[in-house]
């Protein structure tokens, strides 16, 4: 399984995820998007519905990535120790791994009851660009570090390149784009509320009130938020 805040869930998430699913020639990685990120300022997380949505569309082409609600159907603070007996309890026959990316590893001290975790599951560690990747500390038969392809990628550089107009294609899946883009997720300009009871509370773009042309109007949004048009100087045809 892969843990995180997925606010939003990029390339970086994704690419960590497949490698090890191959490399570790694992049935299946549940993404698990969390409740409440205790080690996070809470005002400056998203709605754990749309995390939870944004990294379904993210992972609905891959058969063998699936998406669990322990942690945002749980209240309180997420913790991981309860995310891996709520997965072991679904789950008995099932062989657990953790997949957690260096920054996270050099915290996982802090972690609640981290002495019982290593009972639970194997945690694999996966280097990420501008973090040490190390084991020191934790015991050796409880984690295992892996080489996974550099991606450049985090969340907070994604929120604020859509603060800042500037494109997120192709650093998150096109759908997860177009997901941020409808409901106007870390846009800087005044939202208003979700009509829809499943996203009650949650900022939405007031112009997409028809869902038949949503798409189309998304389409367009998308255009001008995030990837505004090059200045283009016509030709002198003379
Ligand atoms: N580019 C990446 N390469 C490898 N692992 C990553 C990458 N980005 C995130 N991870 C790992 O994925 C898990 C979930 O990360 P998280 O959802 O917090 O993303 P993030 O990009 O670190 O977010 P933020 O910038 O909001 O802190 C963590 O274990 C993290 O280390
Ligand atoms: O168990 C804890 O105390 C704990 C503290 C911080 C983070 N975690 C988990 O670590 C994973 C990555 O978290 P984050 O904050 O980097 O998105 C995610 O599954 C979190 O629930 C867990």
């Amino acid at each position: 399984m892969m843990g995180g805040t997925f606010d939003p869930i990029h390339h970086g998430h994704l690419v960590a995820a497949s490698e090890v699913q191959a490399l570790f020639d694992l049935d299946e990685v549940v993404f698990v998007p969390t409740g409440q990120p205790w080690q996070k300022a809470a005002s400056s997380v998203s709605p754990g519905e749309h995390r939870y949505l944004m990294t379904v569309i993210a992972t609905a082409s891959n058969p063998r990535f699936s998406v669990s609600r322990v942690d945002i159907d749980r209240d309180g603070p997420t913790y991981t120790i309860d995310t891996l007996r709520d997965l072991r309890r679904l789950n008995p026959d099932a062989e657990l791994f953790f997949i957690t990316g260096a920054d996270a590893l050099s915290r996982i001290l802090s972690w609640k009851d981290v002495d019982e975790l290593w009972d639970l599951a194997h945690f694999i560690g996966v280097t990420r660009p501008g973090y040490h990747l190390s084991e020191s500390g934790l015991p050796a038969d409880g984690v295992t570090l892996t080489e996974v392809p550099a991606m450049a990628i985090s969340s907070t550089d994604c929120r604020e390149r859509v603060v800042e107009g500037k494109p997120v294609w192709y650093l998150v899946p096109d759908g997860v784009v177009q997901h941020i883009n409808k409901y106007r997720l870390y846009a800087a300009s005044a939202p208003v509320v979700s009509t829809d009871p499943a996203l009650s509370g949650v900022s939405v773009n007031g112009g997409l009130t028809d869902p038949a042309t949503s798409a189309s109007t998304a389409a367009s949004a998308s255009t001008s938020a995030s990837a505004p048009s090059p200045t283009i100087t016509p030709k002198d045809p003379a």
